[in-house]
């Protein structure tokens, strides 16, 4: 079997004398979907920062692509492969969706590449490329509109164009469906479901049912530990999940 995409052994991190994430074990395979999942302060986005290079672990060890990465910073990790959706303050409301695409492709890029862009009409190539992603989400038809007019379900799309930019092996979508509406629900799930297997993608979201139709793997937390994982079908029976889910609502 192929070795994972990324891993992570002993994971934790602390905020002063307070555990948010303990003793984390966690292996992402090769162009799976997988989600992690958990009530309200479990530790999942704690979990994301960590891996995306946000926020340093106070324990533990990261690697990508069987190199470590525990302390590489988040924008040279992007750089290794992996990206995370740009939060909607990172889009400029006032500009063209397209332009809004460009600016995260000149971000990634740096110098060299705009070196090389600029050989080749830099203007005609990245344009195409920001068409290219903007029809991958969804938004082929909305390039001039500005960003701040789109509904925030297509906002949301626009985010995942802008984390597409880097052309990312792994893509760490952080609650993608929050505060949609059934119609972007339905709309994002299946975006979200085409990017694998061509690329991984590791998801938190607290729609279950979405996060029960799509994923791969799933790996639940409570209070910072991982408390099970499997596929779909192993979580939805997991009497350890109920509980926690129950014991959250109570
Ligand atoms: N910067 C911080 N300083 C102190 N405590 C923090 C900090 N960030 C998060 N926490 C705490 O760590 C715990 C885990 O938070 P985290 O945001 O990772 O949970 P979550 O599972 O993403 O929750 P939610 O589903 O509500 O977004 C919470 O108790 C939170 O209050």
């Amino acid at each position: 079997m192929a070795d994972p995409l990324l891993t992570a052994k002993g994971l934790g991190v602390r905020f002063g004398s307070f555990q948010a994430v303990s003793d984390l074990d966690l292996s992402i395979d090769h162009g799976s979907l997988h989600s992690v999942i958990g009530p309200n302060g479990a530790g999942k986005t704690t979990l994301f920062n960590a891996l995306s290079g946000t926020r340093p672990p106070t324990q533990g060890e990261i690697t990508f692509r069987n190199r470590p990465i525990t302390n590489v910073p988040a924008h040279r990790r992007v750089h290794l492969g992996l990206s995370r959706s740009f939060q909607l303050t990172n889009i400029f409301r006032d500009l063209p969706v397209v332009e809004n695409i460009l600016l995260a492709l000149q971000a990634v890029a740096g110098r060299e590449a705009w070196t090389f862009w600029r050989s080749r009409d830099p203007s005609k190539v990245s344009r195409q490329r920001a068409a290219e992603l903007a029809g991958q989400v969804g938004l082929a038809t909305r390039l001039e509109a500005r960003a701040g007019d789109l509904s925030h379900g297509a906002q949301r799309a626009l985010e995942i164009a802008m984390a597409l930019a880097a052309d990312p092996m792994l893509l760490f979508l952080d609650e993608p469906l929050a505060g949609m509406g059934l119609d972007d629900v339905h709309r994002t799930k299946l975006l979200i479901k085409s990017l694998a297997p061509q690329r991984t993608v590791v998801l938190i979201e607290h729609n279950m049912s979405v996060v029960l139709d799509i994923s791969d793997k799933i790996t639940v937390l409570a209070q910072g530990r991982k408390i099970a994982e499997g596929s779909p079908q192993q979580i939805r029976t997991n009497a350890d999940v109920k509980s926690a889910y129950l014991g959250s609502a109570a």
